[in-house]
């Protein structure tokens, strides 16, 4: 089975992640990426990655991802999150980027950190 990568990205970020993907995409292929609702739905229109969707953030998105990192199922996770707006699922955020640390998850929350985490997994 391949390895997995999350994406996921806010409304104001996700411009941001869908160039980053398509920048990325030959790395990207070799994952099996999941990401919440929309993100996904953004990313399967806007580049030739295939993203498998769970609900959408505000939906428990979120938390289904949590889940897979608690299963051990996640290589990173890139979350690409505006830190200028409140979300009203703001618990389900902190809980994502816990459950990261907590399972010492690579995380990303900003495009410089992303572009380092894709970076080291060219080395792999
Ligand atoms: O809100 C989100 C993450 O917290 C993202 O959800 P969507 O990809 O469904 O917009």
């Amino acid at each position: 089975m391949a390895e997995r990568i999350a994406l996921v990205a806010h409304d104001k970020k996700k411009d941001d992640l869908i160039k980053f993907a398509q920048n990325h995409e030959s790395i990207l292929k070799k994952y099996e990426l999941i990401a919440t609702g929309t993100t996904g739905r953004k990313l399967n229109e806007n580049t030739n990655l295939e993203v498998i969707r769970m609900a959408s953030g505000p939906l428990g998105g979120d938390q289904q991802i949590g889940a897979q990192i608690t299963d051990n199922l996640l290589k990173a996770v890139i979350f690409l999150r505006d830190p200028l707006t409140a979300q009203p699922h703001e618990p389900d955020v902190s809980a994502l980027l816990r459950v990261c640390d907590v399972h010492n998850v690579p995380l990303a929350t900003n495009l410089a950190t992303a572009d380092m985490i894709l970076e080291s997994l060219k080395n792999e």
